[in-house]
């Protein structure tokens, strides 16, 4: 089975980093279709002449709920998709905690990059102290329910093929990666509402942990922050997929 690798650069990033990056990917041998790299907006369009090759998708790491009007700042799923995004990441836990994306904007972000053509990632995830209190299924069955809910009035509703990121907030850029046990108990969970789903998982995701999540059957890919940074750690990553 050949896993899907999305690499998220956050807020990092120039364009010498992105040539010399995909150079480095290439003279690594990364390449394909399950190669996904999110990157801020300003690379995308320069990153998909790089990225062709490879064949390695290019997405954005979010979109606005908006289509157009007067909100300055924001950049459309439809923006994205014609400078030449494929996918966008909704939901990450940074977009939730630091910018307020709550669930139901989550899920308009959601809509509109379908909309749009592009394919959403979601994000989901509970906190230390919501999984320390024991919420982390109530949690994460919120976060999807709302999904579900939303597009419930929506022809197919939401439903395969999605793509869900299964990333405990406590374990992201902290160095911790879950626990497998935990990693296979959350995604069965997840796949018990969207039985046509891939679920990833994130968080400190690192070429020699990757090894072991790649193991358990429902770890349908990773969504790594990090170690995308690194063309060395990021291919080395690919190359377990
Ligand atoms: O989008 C990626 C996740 O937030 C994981 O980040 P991380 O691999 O740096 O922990």
């Amino acid at each position: 089975m050949s896993r899907i690798v999305i690499g998220n650069w956050k807020l990092h990033g120039s364009m010498a980093m992105l040539e010399e990056y995909f150079s480095l990917l290439s003279a690594a041998g990364v390449s394909g279709g399950n190669v996904w790299l999110g990157l801020p907006v300003p690379y995308i369009s320069a990153a998909r002449g790089f990225a062709e090759k490879l064949g390695v998708c290019i997405g954005a790491q979010d979109a606005s709920r908006y289509s157009e009007g007067a909100y300055t700042g924001e950049i459309s799923a439809d923006m994205l998709r014609d400078v030449g995004a494929q996918f966008v990441i909704v939901g990450h836990s940074e977009r939730r905690r630091v910018f307020g994306d709550v669930d139901d904007i989550v899920c308009e972000k959601y809509h509109r990059a379908i909309l749009a053509g592009l394919i959403p990632v979601l994000c989901v995830g509970e906190t230390l102290a919501e999984r320390d209190a024991g919420y982390e299924y109530e949690v994460v069955g919120r976060q999807l329910m709302a999904a579900i809910n939303y597009f419930s009035s929506e022809e197919g509703g939401f439903n395969a093929p999605c793509i869900i990121a299964y990333e405990p907030v406590w374990a992201i850029g902290t160095g911790r990666t879950a626990l497998l046990e935990d990693v296979e108990a959350m995604h069965s969970f997840i796949l018990d509402r969207l039985p046509g789903a891939k679920v990833l998982y994130g968080g400190s995701v690192k070429p020699d942990s990757v090894r072991s999540l790649f193991q358990i059957d429902s770890v349908a890919g990773v969504l790594v922050g990090g170690a995308s940074l690194s063309a060395s750690s990021f291919a080395s990553i690919c190359g377990m997929a």
